[in-house]
């Protein structure tokens, strides 16, 4: 049996794993996912990229958000805001807060991340092992000008100010620019039980069309993960977020500007880097960078990556795993 890992953020990757399963419904798949994204909000712990895959595979995500659950109301969250209590740009429904809360306490009852995410997906049976990067925390934050805060009058002193990846991406709607991005508490973090070994025992291992910085990136920066994938001895191949050179969906050229990669396939690319990555494909738009990857020792090809229906998105899978075959051979 074909035993893939994948390293997934939220929607891109989540989307990208369900064409995968269909692609290759004999194989396992484990998939590690991202953690920088999650926040504590109302005592309670939210883990976006988690549960966006989970819901995603399990048939509970609300698809035309591409996160939070389906058939969705908020009467928590209005009741919250009657009572003033924040933050209000962060839409948690009511179906999802009982996620939030099953995991919050199995956590005050000492379960690590990693088992409680395998409990929560007895559920939700996602049909891949869903590990966490790490059972450490790890929170994303993102440095950005003071003045462009809501609220400053720009008569303060001005200077930068470190704010929390989801207040960056959903109430700034990453609008203003991103100076630096830090994965606070990933240098100390272990990688959870079982990643280590999933990245040794894998055949393939595939990096989604997901955010290079904010995703792929945070599970790299554990330390450890990134040392495995490139001493597996395995084909590494990923899909570029980019296309035309501006990303699929998200924001990725803002936090991409913050490390300092220009927003095309290309340059993605090259930031893995050949000494991770063996095998790269970008969109059929984006057709004239695959010389300047292969130059930069990463096999390249341009095919259609557009996740528009479960079939293209099936295709998408099948050509990774194609590549894979040849950098193998
Ligand atoms: O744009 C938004 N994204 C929301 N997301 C998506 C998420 O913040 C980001 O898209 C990911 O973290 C990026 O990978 C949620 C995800 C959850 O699991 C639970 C609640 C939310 C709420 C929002 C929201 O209000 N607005």
């Amino acid at each position: 049996m074909q035993r893939i890992v994948v390293l997934a953020g939220g929607i891109g990757g989540a989307r990208f794993l369900r064409g995968l399963k269909s692609a290759a419904p004999d194989a396992d798949i484990t998939v590690i996912g991202n953690t920088g994204d999650d926040i504590h909000l109302f005592g309670l712990k939210v883990c976006p990229d988690l549960d966006t895959v989970m819901y995603t595979l399990g048939g509970g995500i609300d698809e035309e958000k591409g996160w939070g659950r389906d058939g969705e109301s908020f009467a928590v969250k209005e009741e919250l805001a009657a009572y003033g209590v924040g933050p209000q740009w962060f839409g948690l429904g009511d179906r999802d807060f009982a996620t939030h809360i099953v995991r919050t306490q199995m956590m005050g009852a000492g379960y690590p991340l990693s088992a409680v995410t395998e409990a929560l997906c007895a559920r939700w049976q996602p049909g891949v092992r869903l590990l966490p990067m790490t059972d450490d925390r790890v929170e994303t934050h993102v440095l950005i000008d003071t003045a462009d805060l809501a609220g400053s009058d720009g008569a303060e002193e001005q200077g930068r100010k470190a704010v929390h990846f989801q207040e960056y991406w959903v109430r700034l709607r990453a609008s203003v620019d991103a100076h630096a991005v830090v994965p606070v508490g990933a240098d100390t973090a272990k990688p959870a039980p079982g990643v280590l070994e999933a990245i040794a025992e894998a055949d393939v291992v595939l990096f989604p069309p997901s955010n290079p910085v904010v995703s792929v990136g945070t599970i790299l920066a554990v330390p450890g993960i990134r040392e495995a994938i490139a001493e597996a001895g395995v084909p590494v191949v990923g899909l570029s977020p980019i296309v035309g050179d501006a990303p699929v969906r998200g924001m990725a050229d803002k936090v991409l500007a913050a490390v300092g990669v220009e927003t095309s396939a290309a340059a993605v690319a090259r930031h893995y880097g050949s000494g991770l990555l063996d095998g790269w494909l970008v969109d059929e738009t984006d057709a004239g960078a695959v010389a300047g990857v292969e130059e930069a020792g990463i096999r390249c090809r341009a095919v259609p990556l557009m996740m528009t229906d479960a079939e293209a998105t099936a295709r998408m899978a099948r050509e990774a795993l194609r590549m894979a075959e040849e950098v193998r051979a």
